[in-house]
């Protein structure tokens, strides 16, 4: 196998201009899905996803979704499917990624416009949103696939390829269409993987194994028929957003506890084997207060740290819509406000349970403000935790192609963030699903300023194309 990787890693490295470019020519479609003024963008980059893919010579078909439910006058945008190479004497891999990315405002505070791919030739950094999240790591298979050609190096596997555009959103509509292709387009899978997820530091190697879930609420205010003037009509009324700050602010305390009856029972006992785990990952406070840019840290030792990233349960809000946020002094009480707030979950903690218990504090903690005000819930979207296991063929093949690419061996972790598919991908193949990062800590997903470092794209890429030839060598059994 050496000689074929070599070949193909010169080819990368050969062509990592034109990688580069196909990269900018991706971030600059604001494929943003849960801005509704955005939807035809989102629509544009599965176009041009399956345009490049026809253009390397896989099929492809583009699945239409309906209409997204509770906003029925947007269609969701289609899922993108492909195959390259239907060789019965070949092990097939399914992978899977997002075209879709968070929103990114200018006033946010980006330095550089976020919808233009800006390389900074000193650091090798890249800023763009979806550089890291998930753009870069979605067209690492498409050039892997390109530098093959190019190289003449015939390509290990059969790959199977499945890139939505509502991932940001919740993955509106994908879980169904998994199931029903469970036994179509997916039957041939022997192993999945998933890049789209971080590094926990900028230079050690991952390869993860668990996911936390998410609930998103919204929790919403209403009382005066119209925004009022605080001057006339202040010291009247009821004010929604006096009560919304009074039950947002009764979620959590600032030590990151959450405050809602019934949560911390759900959470799986920790386990001896499992403290012992903590020690031996490469992850420092300093990898921490790099990424987060500040030493705001809530614990001072890594291992709780990672326990709370990993292991724990943990509650965010997020934002007010229809707040008052533009600069100066607008005297307004606003009339309608949502409150927006998720809880990421981890095992054993049931979707169902947590919103029971959500609704249980808020009910309990408005009924305590004795307002007129009128108080709804609504969870928006919730994916479910995944915990697989490491011992498998597929992460032992990914192993060997980090080694071999970056001259060590990973370490096996946890995320924090979720990716509500992959336990629907377990369920539906039967097989084993591994997340093998191509981003590092610092890359920013979600934030402004988004990066993704030149060194892991490229890398990344030979990274991605190795483990494909590791898994073509890989005996078969199950772990
Ligand atoms: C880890 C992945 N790249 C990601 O960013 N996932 C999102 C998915 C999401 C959006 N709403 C709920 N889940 C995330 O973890 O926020
Ligand atoms: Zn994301
Ligand atoms: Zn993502």
């Amino acid at each position: 196998m050496a000689p074929q990787l070599d070949s193909f890693f010169k080819q990368v490295d050969a062509m990592s201009e034109s990688f580069i470019d196909r990269l900018s020519k991706a971030v600059a479609i604001p494929s943003v899905s849960a801005m509704d003024e955005h939807r035809p963008d989102v629509f544009k980059m599965g176009e041009f996803m399956a345009s490049e893919l026809r253009n390397l010579g896989a099929e492809v078909t583009l699945h239409p979704l309906g209409k997204q439910p509770h906003k029925e006058h947007l269609e969701l945008p289609p899922v993108v499917t492909a195959r390259y190479g239907s060789d019965p004497s070949k092990r097939t891999v399914l992978v899977y990624g997002h075209y879709d990315v968070q929103p990114a405002l200018m006033e946010d505070g980006w330095a550089t416009k976020p919808f233009k791919l800006t390389v900074d030739e000193s650091s090798g950094r890249m800023y763009g949103r979806g550089s890291t999240d998930d753009k870069g790591p979605v067209l690492g298979w498409l050039n892997a696939i390109e530098a093959h050609k190019k190289a003449g190096v015939e390509f290990p596997v059969n790959l199977l390829m499945c890139f939505e555009g509502m991932e940001e959103y919740g993955s509106e509509g994908l879980d169904e269409f998994i199931m029903r292709e469970a036994k179509g387009f997916f039957k041939d899978a022997d192993a999945v993987c998933i890049s789209d997820n971080y590094w926990l530091g900028t230079e050690k190697p991952c390869l993860t194994y668990g996911l936390r879930g998410c609930n998103y609420y919204s929790l919403e205010v209403t009382g005066p028929g119209a925004d009022l003037h605080s001057g006339v009509f202040g010291g009247t009324a009821h004010e929604p957003m006096t009560d919304l700050v009074r039950i947002m602010s009764s979620l959590v305390d600032p030590d990151g506890k959450i405050l809602i009856d019934g949560i911390d029972e759900m959470v799986a006992p920790i386990t001896d084997q499992e403290k012992a785990l903590y020690k031996d990952i490469a992850f420092t406070m300093d990898n921490l207060y790099e990424s987060l840019g500040s030493k705001t840290a809530l614990f001072d030792d890594k291992a709780r740290t990672l326990m709370g990233r990993w292991r724990f349960p943990s509650l965010s809000l997020h934002g007010i819509e229809g707040a008052f946020s533009a600069p100066g002094a607008k005297t307004v009480i606003p009339a309608k406000v949502i409150g927006k707030f998720s809880i990421r979950t981890v095992p054993d903690m049931e979707s169902e349970a947590v919103t029971a218990a959500v609704q249980k504090h808020v009910d309990k903690v408005f009924a305590g403000l004795k307002s007129k005000n009128k108080c709804t819930l609504k969870l928006q979207h919730d994916g479910k935790w995944w915990v697989a296991s490491p011992n498998h063929w597929n992460f032992t093949a990914a192993a060997k192609a980090v080694e071999h690419v970056w001259g060590v061996k990973p370490d096996l972790t946890r995320e924090g963030g979720s990716i509500p598919v992959t336990l629907t991908f377990e369920e539906a193949t039967g097989k084993n699903v591994l997340l093998l990062p191509m981003g590092s800590s610092t890359d920013g997903a979600h934030s402004i300023n988004e990066k993704l470092d030149r060194r892991n794209y490229i890398e990344g890429i030979k990274l991605l194309g190795a483990y494909l030839h590791y898994v073509a060598e890989e005996p078969m059994r199950e772990g």
